[in-house]
């Protein structure tokens, strides 16, 4: 840091300080009353050294405290600031929530009384930025009164948003972000780990890290351009890589805008297609692999798991409308079958697909029903929230008010209707290639052609890779042997 930075962020940290002391001594005003009447009283009984102590104890401490948060902000957060702030916010829920649930509409008219009955507050709890309500709903209210309630709750108590879900009859937990995490965009760390089964795409909205489930699981992603779809191609294809690279995963790539996403980290997967022949011959591929699986599995095991050899697939399709919506109508209408057949075959088969998709429209996703969670980042309308994630998601999951700022924020929906709100991690170009150096897809031996050599530059062979698809060979596509039952009396 140069001198002059170092004055500047000096000088900042002490203003903080200075007016962080002020603030919280001006709010401090009941007991700096107090203490003036108590340390006054001191002085006047000639007890000097006392009276002084008194009249002062508010102002240093809050001194004290102010510089301790600018020299060490993260230490004062664990220490003092966040468990002060999380009893505010309890504190605030206690005393205000009979007038915010009568505000809300909750209030419930007792028989032959002028009095009003409110759902009931059980439990109130806080950890990191959240604040979570637990309530029951009082005789002729139902869960979902609650439920629909819970944006003006949120509203009401100065929430950065907010989810809703049933525990039990008639008791719904709401929980409240006070505070938003995922303000700042973040890096993922460098991958390492195996994984075939879910990936940690960036944060949950409590700063929890985001894991998403893939195993068994089709996603499609939805959001206006720019939303940051790109963050959670590379997400789950830059945290496969590893399991890719030992033979656990195969990564399947359609990329019809060109290659533009594709080609930067091309070298993880082992078939990409950036035209419509190759993607019809890529999904015609992956077919066969699913119905090689079928007939091994048939009558031995229901569920798959992946292993060297005979590898999880996952199939990664960059802007999904332009092959089921866009393309010729011969190429739309193969691929629309091809790709049900996928969607609703696979899941068991250890085939996942993850397709993203900026208009969510019917005309351009009449599949929707057959993926089984959904992402849906910044998006044009409620009407299109609506649209991706039903009806009743307009105000659990608004992908509409998500700020343009905050690219990579959205909402997770899996199909048992919970909801999460999360930030992806930002892939930059140059970490992607680091990774698609580090991690290359196998070289498959009996592939038509093969991806490119890791000491060229991709960029430039992205003419190359358009219609690269490398169907895997029989060694590849052939499903393991079933595994014996652990338990021979079991079998
Ligand atoms: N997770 C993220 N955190 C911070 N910034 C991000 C994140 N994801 C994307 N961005 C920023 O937003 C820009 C647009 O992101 P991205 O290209 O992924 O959007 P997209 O939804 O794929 O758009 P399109 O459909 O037009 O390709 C990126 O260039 C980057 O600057």
């Amino acid at each position: 840091m140069s001198g002059l930075a170092l004055i500047g962020s000096l000088l900042g940290r002490a203003g903080r300080a200075f007016w962080n002391s002020v603030a919280w001594t001006a709010q401090s005003w009941r007991i700096i009353l107090v203490s003036f009447v108590v340390g006054d009283v001191l002085l006047i009984t000639d007890h000097e050294a006392a009276g002084i102590a008194v009249l002062l104890l508010v102002p240093v401490w809050n001194t004290v405290r102010a510089i301790w948060e600018a020299v060490s902000p993260l230490t004062y957060e664990a220490a003092l600031g966040g468990p002060l702030r999380r009893r505010a916010w309890r504190r605030r829920v206690r005393k205000e929530w009979g007038r915010v649930a009568e505000r809300c509409g909750l209030a419930w008219p007792w028989e032959n009384d002028k009095r009003q009955r409110f759902p009931q507050l059980l439990k109130v709890r806080t950890s990191g930025n959240t604040l979570t309500l637990r309530v029951r709903a009082v005789v002729g209210q139902t869960v979902d009164d609650l439920v629909d309630a819970a944006e003006a709750i949120a509203t009401a108590f100065d929430a950065e948003s907010v989810d809703s879900r049933r525990i039990g009859p008639g008791v719904v937990e709401i929980v409240l972000t006070m505070r938003e995490l995922l303000h700042e965009p973040s890096t993922p760390p460098f991958p390492d780990e195996i994984e075939t089964e879910a990936v940690t795409l960036g944060r949950r909205s409590d700063g929890s890290p985001w894991r998403l489930e893939l195993a068994g699981r089709h996603t499609l992603v939805v959001g206006r351009s720019g939303a940051g779809k790109g963050s959670i191609f590379w997400g789950i294809a830059g945290n496969l890589s590893p399991a890719a690279s030992a033979g656990l995963v195969r990564l399947w790539g359609i990329d019809l805008k060109g290659g533009v996403e594709v080609a930067v980290g091309a070298r993880m997967f082992s078939s990409v297609a950036m035209d419509e022949r190759a993607a019809l011959e890529l999904l015609n591929s992956l077919h066969r692999v699913i119905g090689e699986r079928q007939a091994a599995m048939r009558g031995r095991t229901r569920q798959f798991e992946p292993s060297e050899g005979d590898p999880a697939h996952v199939l990664l399709i960059d802007e999904l409308a332009v092959l089921t919506g866009y393309a010729s109508r011969d190429v739309v209408n193969e691929a629309t079958t091809l790709l049900k057949r996928i969607l609703t075959q696979g899941r068991a088969l250890g085939v996942m697909v993850v397709a993203f998709v900026q208009d969510p429209r019917k005309e351009t996703v009449g599949m929707r029903e057959l993926f089984t969670q959904t992402i849906a980042l910044r998006l044009a309308s409620t009407s299109e929230t609506r649209m991706v994630l039903g009806d009743g998601y307009g105000d659990l999951a608004p992908a509409h008010r998500i700020d343009r700022t905050m690219p990579g924020v959205g909402y997770v929906v899996r199909n048992d209707g919970e909801v999460e709100r999360v930030r992806a991690d930002y892939w930059p170009d140059d970490v992607l290639r680091l990774v698609a150096g580090t991690y290359p897809a196998p070289v498959d031996p009996g592939a038509d052609e093969e991806p490119d050599e890791p000491e060229t530059d991709v960029d430039e062979q992205v003419g190359e890779l358009v219609s690269i698809v490398a169907p895997p060979p029989d060694r590849q596509r052939s499903p393991r042997a079933p595994r014996e039952p652990e338990d021979p009396e079991a079998a």
